[in-house]
């Protein structure tokens, strides 16, 4: 699903982040990405749609070369991929249900099929009741739960999340989990970049830890391995 080989990055002010990485993720796995901050999981992360392109190697999501597309394909490459950030991203004048409808309508899905696929992940993630609030009328729980919604209402094969529980205390950040391992047992890829050692070391999945752009573990049902 997932293929880097020989990636590197350098940024444009001389930082290397990513310093020689080779790894393959597979469909249906569940990944998180940890590591030291400024280690390079964000940018390690960010490759993977595109947000930032390697300076070095080749990366292929989903059959796609992603150094080799243009940056007008990239729209289309993104449909298969939901991205959650740790600050939600939400559009403040939107409704929950309109947050989560435009993903489909930039994709010119028809009303019908929008309000249906709407409701039925409004529904995964527990929200079905709150459709016509605005997002600063939510509690942090609750607005990472409608933007996890939006990432996988176009049904993608991968979803990228970037510290989705930062910003959260500890039960709503397993309420969150949960919802992203079901999402996971439904099929979906999840790449995850977490600080959060409690989640890690008893949601057992696979764990990549990167220090200085570099792969230094990578183990199936891993620790997190430092001090939280
Ligand atoms: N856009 C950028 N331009 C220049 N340098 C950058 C940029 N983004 C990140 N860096 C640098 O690249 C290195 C890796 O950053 P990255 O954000 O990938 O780390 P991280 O492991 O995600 O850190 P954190 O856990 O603190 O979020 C750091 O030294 C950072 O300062």
């Amino acid at each position: 699903m997932i293929e880097m080989t020989d990636v590197y990055k350098t940024y444009s002010n001389g930082v290397v982040a990513i310093n020689g990485i080779n790894v393959k993720i597979k469909t249906g796995e569940f990944v998180y990405v940890v590591g030291p901050s400024g280690a390079g999981k964000s940018t390690f992360i960010k490759m993977m749609y595109r947000e930032e392109s390697p300076t070095n190697g080749n990366i292929i999501v989903d059959g796609v070369s992603l150094p080799k597309i243009r940056n007008t394909k990239v729209p289309l490459f993104r449909r298969n991929i939901g991205v959650v950030f740790q600050d939600f991203k939400l559009l403040p004048t939107l409704t929950v249900y309109e947050n989560v409808a435009f993903a489909m309508e930039v994709i010119e899905k028809t009303p019908e099929e929008i309000k249906k696929r709407v409701m039925e992940v409004l529904e995964l993630v527990g929200l079905k009741h709150k459709v016509r609030m605005l997002p600063t009328e939510l509690s942090g729980g609750e607005q990472q739960r409608v933007s996890i919604a939006r990432s996988i209402v176009n049904s993608p094969k991968v979803v990228i999340a970037d510290e989705p529980t930062g910003n959260l205390d500890p039960e709503t950040s397993w309420e969150i989990m949960n919802i992203f391992d079901e999402i996971n047992k439904s099929g979906t890829t999840i790449v995850m970049a977490t600080h959060n050692k409690d989640i890690v070391n008893n949601m057992k999945h696979r764990v990549i830890a990167i220090e200085s752009g570099k792969i230094a573990r990578d183990d199936l049902r891993g620790e997190y391995g430092y001090e939280a």
